[in-house]
């Protein structure tokens, strides 16, 4: 194709998760006729079951629009659509390194929130023309001007031609598809004749087309046959396939300048293709690869193992199909001495953690019990050598560590004033550290230091229960640092089980203890004997209950406490099958482990 540069326009929608990011994408498809009526379905782009029931988009997607102006000139849009959850933050900066602009999307009713900022602040370092877009004006409690106010005040943009639509209704979708043509810049440099120079943005598997590439073309063109070369990695491929999204695929013969589209070429895995490589030819190869990203780490760990042993196998082949797709989540082999072989698990958050072993419990139809998410701590051996630790069961002896260090997030909660008293409580008690406390019109915003370990386990159910559903949440990474981390283990009838062993601070562990042995005792159901549940560090037990033995006449299982469990939908499924593990003696069901793990503290 042969789009001047002048009338393409390359550009994200930032926005907080559900302020109408998909719904506003489904309507540009719908206005520039990318798809017939009947092919319409509502978030044409969120393509997978589970994103489409849980309403977020996970994986960035593309698309390609033609979109004809009120000036008469035939313009080229493409639409990088962009996740807006926190632990999908890297695939929003690479997105938006294939792009000039943004929309930034804002919930007329709701305005400004944590996400908003996180988001639009990664933009602005991708040194993007911004197009403020107030959506949900349809809604009685939309109150766009004062959200211009606060657009203005809080993240310094101008808005006072901020776009008010409604994605919904459909009202001001061609004004902001005039925006997007008249304020937001067309690709800045592209010489044709250059040598190739691509940007490898995404790559995902297709059961037809094999690992699909999705590039954005710098100089140069890419065309059918042409032999390329990925500077990183130095693997070379003869290219089978040139297409554009549309949102369908639809080959073409070459990709210009400036334009976005995808390419096929016999390869065999997502692992193979690094994004933010630089794609070249072969023969003609450019001298200047493009500044590469580095490779997202996965920051949360956990173990999967199936409920039956005898799934091992299916596990492993579901984990790497699911891998093909997604070469953020890593995994290995692990043993545990309480459930058997399993896996040890990488993720970018506990969102990625949730929905991968979602997934591989509704698409695979598999058991699984996970074991505490854990982070990945720095031990500094009294040797001067230094180790990752993955998994808390892994702990060398302590005698041989120096210190620990532990990765700190900084994270920014945007509440309504009534729940700060009881958001700051719940970030003292995870040891965070105030950095900073103003207002956002009438909501605090509160940034804080975190340890990440206080983090995983259930910050944000809580903070989302605390709030009733009003406060925000967004974090990075930022350093490690040194704590007073010691190993808890829990003993169930004198048996370590290895899957409920944690990494603690010292000032928590005797709390935590506490709480574990008390929910244990009642998740635990009665056996004919006595059984102890006990909380030790080292060989001290810090915290213990006993759950009493049965009666002789009573014959039913009793089930005590609170195990359901959050998802309908998984539940239905999992109903009447069996869910329990061995532990010597006793039978431990597996939602003990998940509710166990949750503090559930006030
Ligand atoms: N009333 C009203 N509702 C809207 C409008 N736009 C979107 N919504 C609704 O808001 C909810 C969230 O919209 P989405 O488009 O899924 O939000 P999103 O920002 O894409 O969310 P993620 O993909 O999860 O980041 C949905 O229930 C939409 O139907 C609008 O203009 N008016």
């Amino acid at each position: 194709m042969k789009t001047p540069l002048s009338h393409i326009r390359n550009f994200s929608i930032v926005a907080h998760i559900d302020h109408g990011k998909s719904t506003l994408a489904d309507r540009l498809i719908q206005m520039t006729g990318s798809l017939e009526e009947r092919e319409m379905k509502d978030q044409v782009l969120d393509a997978m079951d589970i994103e489409r029931e849980r309403g977020i988009t996970i994986k960035a997607n593309t698309v390609r629009l033609e979109y004809k102006a009120k000036n008469g000139e035939d313009y080229v849009l493409n639409l990088i659509d962009t996740p807006g959850h926190v632990d999908f933050a890297y695939e929003v900066s690479r997105s938006l390194r294939a792009c000039e602009g943004s929309l930034l999307v804002v919930d007329a009713s709701q305005g400004v929130e944590a996400q908003t900022l996180a988001n639009v602040y990664q933009a602005i370092d991708a040194d993007h023309e911004i197009v403020v877009v107030l959506n949900k004006i349809d809604l009685p409690a939309a109150e766009p001007d004062r959200i211009k106010e606060q657009v203005e005040e809080v993240i310094g943009l101008d808005a006072s031609e901020a776009v008010m639509i409604s994605a919904k209704t459909g009202i001001g979708i061609e004004d902001v598809l005039e925006a997007i043509v008249h304020k937001l810049p067309a690709p800045k440099h592209g010489d044709r004749d250059a040598p190739l120079k691509a940007m490898l943005v995404d790559s995902w598997y297709d059961v037809y087309l094999g690992v699909i590439v999705l590039v954005r073309v710098i100089d140069g063109t890419l065309k059918k046959g042409q032999q390329v070369r990925m500077m990183g990695t130095g693997a070379k491929y003869g290219i089978d396939r040139v297409g554009v999204i549309t949102p369908k695929m639809v080959m073409v013969d070459e990709l210009g300048p400036g334009e976005i589209g995808f390419i096929t070429a016999s390869i065999k895995e997502v692992a193979d293709t690094r994004v933010g490589d630089t794609i070249t030819d072969e023969r003609r190869p450019t001298a200047e690869p493009l500044p590469g990203f580095k490779p997202a780490q996965p920051v949360v760990f956990c173990g999967l193992f199936p409920v039956d042993a005898a799934d091992f196998e299916d596990l492993r082949a579901a984990m790497g199909k699911l891998r093909l797709n997604d070469a953020s989540f890593s995994f290995e082999m692990e043993t545990s001495a309480a459930l058997g072989f399993g896996f040890r698990c990488g993720f970018l958050g506990l969102l990625h953690l949730e929905i991968i072993q979602e997934r591989l419990e509704r698409e695979f139809d598999l058991d699984l019990i996970a074991t505490a998410p854990s982070v990945v701590y720095q031990l500094h051996m009294t040797d001067g050598s230094m180790k990752d630790l993955h998994n808390p069961a892994d702990m060398p002896d302590v005698v041989k560590i120096e210190h620990i260090e532990e990765p700190w997030i900084r994270a920014t909660i945007l509440t309504p004033d009534d729940y700060l008293g009881a958001i700051l409580k719940l970030c003292q008690e995870r040891r965070g550290i105030q950095v900073d406390l103003s207002y956002v019109g009438k909501r605090a915003m509160a940034t804080y230091d975190l340890p990440l370990n206080e983090v995983v386990f259930d910050f944000y159910d809580r903070l989302k229960s605390i709030s009733k559903g009003y406060a925000s949440f967004d974090y990075q990474l930022t350093d490690y640092r040194e704590g007073d981390l010691v190993k808890m283990s829990i003993l169930v009838n004198e048996e370590p089980v290895d899957a409920l062993s944690m990494l603690v601070h010292r000032s928590a562990a005797e709390k935590r203890g506490r709480v574990m042995c008390e929910k244990l005792k009642d998740l635990i159901p009665k056996h004919m004997f006595k059984i102890p549940i006990q909380a030790a560090i080292g060989g001290k037990v810090i915290a213990r209950e006993t759950i009493s033995a049965l009666r002789k006449d009573v014959t039913a299982k009793c089930y005590g406490g609170d195990v359901t469990r959050k998802r309908k939908l998984l539940e239905k499924q999992k109903e009447g099958k069996k869910r329990m593990r061995q532990f010597g003696k006793v039978e431990i069901p597996q939602a003990a482990f998940i509710e166990a793990l949750k503090m559930g503290d006030g």
